[in-house]
């Protein structure tokens, strides 16, 4: 707490404490290059941040939760995707749960670009210190007896495995190109899967698909129009289904989805639901936020408004 003689009066304000948890190798090592103009701009703004830096896998989630048990009034995700899910995920397994400010530092960032989150790291400071609030649905995703969280997708196919096979150094020289890369040399590898879905309010699925995808924003891996109906906080998924096809009509969809003209074809169906449940006679992975995230069989369901994240409400910032 600190005092200060403001018009001869005596005001008191409590400054804020924040934990700003940052991934040194996200992205191009920007955040790490940033962090100290990062952490004067925050003081500037009357809080106080101490920073961790993240060792590996797992480490944002602990120091989330950690940070939650220590009091800390804001938690800072500063990295990509995978750093945010994380951290989301940390803080989505308590019951008292502080504002998460976002600073995007990584590849594709697809959270921040759904919410409108300044990739600019200035621009980012600027709404952390204006301190507006946006109520944002969590997905959680339950493999065996375990939990997991989500902010932007889960999904499980062949394509959907390609963000933990780019390596992160050739993320950190070449940037999104290297996920295009990479995405070309799966093409040859493509195969459909035995999937039976129970799709709440919609019934159960049993067929052969390439993938399917459980989104919870209308941004996903750089296709800005994959889920147009998508929001984050209407409490529902949209659900993507994608039928057994041949290498060409599966590049033809994808063509087709970066415009924004996918759901009519008669290959993908979509559909909103709160809860779907996946399982299948086979091995398949189950990736979320673009990471590695167990296997099927999961369930999955929306916990709606679970987080407030500080955004823009006059929807003046946008990423870019
Ligand atoms: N010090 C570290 N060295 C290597 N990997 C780390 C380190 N700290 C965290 N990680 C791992 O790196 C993963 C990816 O990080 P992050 O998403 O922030 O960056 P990115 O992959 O460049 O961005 P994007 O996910 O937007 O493509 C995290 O899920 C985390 O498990």
């Amino acid at each position: 707490m600190q005092s200060m003689i403001n018009e001869n009066k005596w005001v008191t304000y409590m400054s804020k404490r924040a934990r700003l948890i940052y991934n040194p190798t996200s992205g191009r090592e920007e955040g790490r290059k940033r962090l100290v103009d990062i952490l004067q701009r925050l003081d500037a703004a009357g809080i106080e941040t101490t920073t961790h830096a993240t060792e590996g896998e797992g480490d944002a989630t602990r120091c989330a939760a950690e940070a939650i048990d220590n009091g800390y009034d804001i938690i800072i995700a500063c990295g990509g995707d995978g750093t945010l899910n994380e951290v989301i995920d940390g803080m989505s397994r308590k019951e008292h749960r502080p504002p998460l400010g976002i600073i995007p530092f990584g590849t594709t960032n697809d959270f921040a670009r759904a919410l409108g989150i300044p990739r600019n790291w200035e621009e980012a400071c600027e709404l952390i210190a204006r301190q507006e609030l946006r109520a944002v649905d969590v997905g959680r995703v339950y493999t065996g007896n375990q939990a997991k969280h989500f902010i932007n997708i889960a999904g499980g196919g062949v394509l959907t495995e390609l963000s933990y096979e780019v390596p992160s150094k050739l993320k950190t020289v070449i940037g999104q190109l290297a996920y295009y890369m990479k995405g070309l040399e799966k093409m040859t590898r493509l195969r459909p899967t035995e999937l039976r879905m129970n799709v709440e309010g919609h019934g159960e699925f049993h067929d052969e698909f390439m993938l399917f995808l459980i989104t919870n924003t209308n941004s996903v891996g750089g296709f800005e129009k994959l889920a147009p109906s998508a929001s984050i906080n209407d409490g529902l998924f949209d659900v993507l289904l994608v039928k057994k096809c041949n290498i060409a009509e599966f590049i033809r969809i994808a063509a087709m989805a970066l415009r924004g003209e996918h759901l009519n074809d008669p290959h993908v169906i979509h559909m909103q639901t709160n809860r779907v449940e996946v399982t299948t006679p086979e091995y398949v992975e189950i990736n979320l936020d673009g990471e590695l995230g167990g296997s099927l069989p999961a369930s999955f369901e929306v916990l709606p408004s679970h987080l407030n994240i500080f955004a823009d409400l006059s929807g003046v910032s946008s990423y870019r």
